[in-house]
């Protein structure tokens, strides 16, 4: 699929050559940075938007051509769009009504509501309910004409991150129960490693790896996607950790985890490790974030629970460590690469 704008800047390649496919009955998140193309895939799935070149397949089906109405989707849109002078129920039953499918609306409604746990509230008008129960009609009201795929854009945009964490749960299990292939588009990693079975990384139009959650997060395919994908300490390559695991790139920086580090207290645990100080500490809810500076002043992040600090750890600031990283882990990298703005050519 591509999909060039023309801007009066010039040919603006929002999405540049991707191939997605998605197995039925799972959810693809569609993850990268803002402006990314995430989006814009997403309106060429659906027909919104029309390739510059690509074609859209359900199985073997080519539906480029088919206008949005035939395509079959259920929308979850970020906003919600929700109709607020009719009732939840009149929300829910909208599509089937318009494609006068010849079902039984109430049941579909009772059965919906049931699905999405907002039993008892089909009288109600949006603007009587919670962002939270807003989000769930929304979804009610994309599977109603039981789409043969359901696109969701940043649903959960604009909740707080308890309810986000709770709809996420209950969306995965609603797709379930229902089986409709799904295709989210976030910029939330959190968001798509809760829920997808699949995430697709995205960078100025292309993808950068695909996989499963723990493929990407346990074997990244670039420094883009290891620097998007979770924490990473920067490092000069030629630092005293990089050159005592020895490690070599040609690339000026390098890249690793923190929690692919190994601190130890004892420099006989550890008689190959860099030494460092603990320079700072910090409780942050159930992790304890240790900032540990080696001694030719570079500085990396250390980060485990609370349970493990007790155990192992509880080290005090000032006190010297010292630190291991396997070069396994370490990737070698320049900014240039790690930068996701978006190209006009
Ligand atoms: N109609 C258009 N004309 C020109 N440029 C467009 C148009 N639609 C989208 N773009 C540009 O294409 C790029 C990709 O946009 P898209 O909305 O797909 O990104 P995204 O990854 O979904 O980002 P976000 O997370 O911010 O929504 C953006 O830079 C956007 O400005």
């Amino acid at each position: 699929m591509v999909k060039h704008f023309e801007t009066r800047r010039g040919v603006f390649r929002a999405v540049n050559g991707v191939d997605v496919e998605c197995a039925p009955g799972t959810i693809t998140a569609l993850l990268g940075p803002s402006g990314s193309g995430k989006t814009t895939l997403l309106r060429l799935i659906a027909g919104l938007e029309e390739p510059t070149c690509g074609r859209v397949f359900f199985d073997n089906e080519d539906i480029t051509s088919l206008g949005v109405q035939e395509r079959d989707l259920g929308f979850v849109f970020q906003g919600y769009a929700l109709f607020k002078h009719m009732t939840v129920a009149e929300n829910i039953t909208f599509g089937p009504r318009m494609r006068k499918m010849g079902i039984d609306l109430d049941a579909k409604v009772e059965e919906l509501l049931k699905l999405t746990g907002l039993t008892g509230l089909g009288g109600r008008y949006p603007p009587q309910l919670s962002g939270g129960q807003k989000q769930r009609v929304a979804v009610a009201r994309a599977l109603a004409c039981n789409p043969r795929l359901m696109l969701l854009d940043e649903p959960f945009g604009a909740l707080d991150p308890l309810v986000r964490k709770s709809l996420r749960r209950g969306l995965r299990e609603i797709v379930q129960q229902v089986g409709v292939t799904t295709i989210i588009v976030t910029h939330d990693q959190e968001e798509a490693w809760d829920l997808a079975d699949h995430v697709v990384i995205f960078n100025k139009g292309v993808i950068e790896q695909r996989g499963t959650p723990e493929e990407v997060a346990r074997e990244p395919a670039s420094p883009f996607v290891m620097n998007f994908v979770g924490d990473v300490n920067h490092l000069p390559s030629h630092c005293q950790l990089v050159r005592k695991m020895g490690f070599h790139t040609d690339k000026p920086y390098v890249m690793c985890r923190p929690s692919d580090l190994s601190v130890y207290t004892n420099f006989e645990e550890a008689p190959h490790a860099a030494p460092a100080t603990v320079h700072d500490k910090a409780n942050v809810g159930r992790v304890v974030r240790y900032y540990l500076r080696f001694d030719d002043g570079v500085d990396v992040d250390f980060a485990v629970s609370r349970r493990v600090d007790e155990e192992r750890y509880d080290m005090d600031v000032g006190q010297r460590v010292f630190v291991e990283a396997p070069p396994s882990r370490l990737m070698g990298f320049d900014y240039p690469e790690l930068d996701g703005t978006a190209v006009v050519a």
